[in-house]
């Protein structure tokens, strides 16, 4: 069994507690009482500045805890003030640490848009989402077949949220695309083996049109592996671990920021030219 799949089955068990809890017709009642998803794709896409994804990450598989959040609000507030375009909340509880009760929190507290990161694998997952608020989430190509992944991404966009549609292979971004993705992740990470490989952005990054958005997820130490995402033609970048294990959440961010708008881009991003 790889990781993923692990973490799948653990998922699929948490699941089924809730769906004992809360039904689909309660979640979607609750849906129904919140204010519309934001708009997140004229955001991220925008042409001057990378856009940066600040993520509330408790723990992970390959490294145990991160950093012991105490109040997960106040980082997402910090992360925002730094100038977070989208703030990412881990829910996965086995694995991540992460809980609904995260999301929530975050929610309330901040004005940008919210992912909810997780192993989504039904429809349910998704409603749940929309019902905490959020305004995109992630689908990850490796853990679902075609033909879900394509259903999954149509009712993520019939909710007015995002799908946030994770790659790590050349063919992984071809299914992306064919299911329909306006967002495509590509993950530094391997999730069969949890093994980090930069190099992976710039590889698949040719493959991806100029009008769906390419966000860089994982392996961000600091401003100049931002850099070298945006020369590789990211538009959006995920940082989890850099920002949760550093005391100083809101200037960590701003430095990313900062790095995203620097002029050695504008041979790269001619928009971004004053
Ligand atoms: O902590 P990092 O290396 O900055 O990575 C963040 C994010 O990309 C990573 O948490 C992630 C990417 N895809 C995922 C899917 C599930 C869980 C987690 C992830």
């Amino acid at each position: 069994m790889t990781v993923l799949e692990d973490i799948v089955a653990g998922v699929r068990e948490d699941l089924a507690v809730r769906q004992a809890q809360t039904s689909l017709d309660e979640l979607k009642e609750r849906a129904a009482r919140l204010p519309g998803a934001l708009e997140c794709c004229g955001r991220l896409l925008s042409e001057d500045r990378v856009a940066v994804i600040a993520e509330v990450k408790r723990s992970s598989p390959s490294k145990g805890d991160l950093a012991p959040i105490s109040d997960p609000a106040a980082l997402a507030e910090e992360y925002a003030r730094g100038g977070a375009s989208a703030i990412s909340v881990l829910t996965e509880q086995r694995r991540f640490g992460g809980s609904l009760a995260d999301l929530d929190a975050v929610r309330a507290r901040v004005d940008v848009p919210v992912l909810r990161k997780d192993f989504v694998v039904t429809p349910y997952q998704v409603w749940e989402a929309r019902a905490h608020g959020a305004d995109l989430v992630l689908l990850i190509v490796a853990a679902l077949e075609q033909t879900v992944l394509t259903s999954l991404i149509e009712r993520v966009h019939s909710l007015g949220m995002t799908a946030l549609v994770e790659a790590h292979t050349a063919d992984e971004v071809r299914r992306a695309l064919d299911a329909g993705a306006r967002v495509v992740g590509v993950n530094a990470r391997d999730l069969k083996t949890l093994e980090v490989d930069r190099s992976t952005f710039a590889r698949l990054a040719p493959l991806i049109p100029d009008d769906v958005v390419r966000v860089a997820e994982s392996g961000v130490r600091g401003p100049h592996d931002v850099l070298d995402y945006a020369r590789s033609g990211a538009h959006a970048v995920l940082v989890g671990e850099a920002l949760v294990t550093d005391g100083a959440p809101r200037r960590s961010v701003a430095d990313l920021v900062a790095a995203g708008q620097h002029p050695a881009l504008w041979s790269v991003r001619p928009a971004a030219q004053p």
